[in-house]
Parts: structure tokens; sequence; C-alpha cells
């Protein structure tokens, strides 16, 4: 079981509260696409996502981004058995989508640089930098927790 200092959860739940979805979620996801494009292919069905305009003009890629980081809201509101809350999600990306688990830390990344850039460092300190990556570690595993 993963633990949090006290420390940890107000950072974290500090800066998910500054955080605006619809801001973030298109970004990380347009992001996750134009520099690993390999992860494109799950994607089919979106679209033109042919360049870089292309992708971040994209509404599918925009709503969709909007929909993963609104799946943190789970993890959020479940720090203490983030693994129970992802069992579902874990097990559609693996049965049914069949996305590389690798491919999630490569989207937590995303949204780590998205955030960073977002609020700079005054902001996202080292302090906050070292929790939210925690928590997207956590998230990571949780989601790779169904594989087999
Ligand atoms: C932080 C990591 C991620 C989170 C929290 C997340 C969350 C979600 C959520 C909440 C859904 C909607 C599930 C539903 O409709 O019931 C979803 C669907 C999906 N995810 Fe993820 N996801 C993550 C990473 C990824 C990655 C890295 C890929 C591919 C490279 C991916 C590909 C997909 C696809 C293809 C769908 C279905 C899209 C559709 O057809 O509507 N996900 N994900």
């Amino acid at each position: 079981m993963v633990e949090w200092t006290d420390a940890e959860r107000s950072a974290i739940t500090g800066l998910w509260g500054k955080i605006s979805v619809d801001e973030m979620g298109p970004q990380a996801l347009a992001r996750l696409l134009i520099v690993f494009p390999w992860t494109q292919r799950h994607f089919a069905s979106f679209g033109n996502l042919s360049s870089p305009a292309a992708i971040m003009g994209n509404p599918k890629v925009a709503a969709h981004g909007r929909t993963v980081m609104g799946g943190l809201e789970r993890a959020i509101k479940n720090m203490d058995n983030i693994k129970a809350a992802y069992a579902q999600l874990s097990k559609l990306h693996s049965e049914k989508l069949h996305v590389d688990p690798d491919n999630f830390r490569l989207l937590a990344d995303c949204i780590t640089v998205c955030v960073a850039m977002k609020f700079g460092p005054s902001g996202f300190t080292a302090d906050v930098q070292e929790a939210w990556q925690k928590f997207l570690a956590v998230v990571v595993s949780a989601l790779s927790r169904q594989y087999h």
C-alpha cells in the first residue's frame, strides 16, 4: 500500500485544484501523439493526425484528452486505494484496447510537462513536482495492474 505524507497529499490536491482538465487534457494527449507517434495507432478513428497542427486542432483528440485527464479525478478521490479504483480501467486498456502499458508512463510524463509549463517554477516547485510524479507513478502502476 502506498503511504502519503500530509505534505504530499496537500501538494497533490492543491495542484489538482488549480488544473483545468479542459485545458491540460487536450494539451497532454496532443503532446503524446506528436512526440510518441506510435501511440497514434490506438486513435485511427479520430481522423486527421497527419501533423502537429492537425493533432492540436483535432476535436476528437481534445475530447479524449479531457476524458483521460478527467480520469485522474478518480485517483485524487481514492488516494488510499488507487489500485482498486483503476481495476476496471486497467482491464479495459489491457483486454479490450490492447494499449502497451509502457505508454501510460509516456502519457504521465506528457501531463507533467504540460502542468510544469502551465504553472512554471513558482507554482510547480520541486516539492510539488516530487509529490505529483509519485502520484502519477501510482496511477501508472494501478493501470498496469491487470496486464498479464
Ligand atoms: C494516465 C493514463 C490514462 C488514463 C487515466 C486513461 C483513462 C481513460 C479513460 C477514463 C477512458 C474512457 C473509458 C471508458 O469509456 O469507460 C479511456 C479510454 C481509452 N484510452 Fe486511456 N487512459 C490513459 C492512458 C492511455 C494511453 C497511453 C492510451 C494509448 C496510447 C490510451 C488509449 C485509450 C483508448 C484508445 C481509449 C478508448 C477511446 C475511445 O474509443 O473512446 N489510454 N482511457
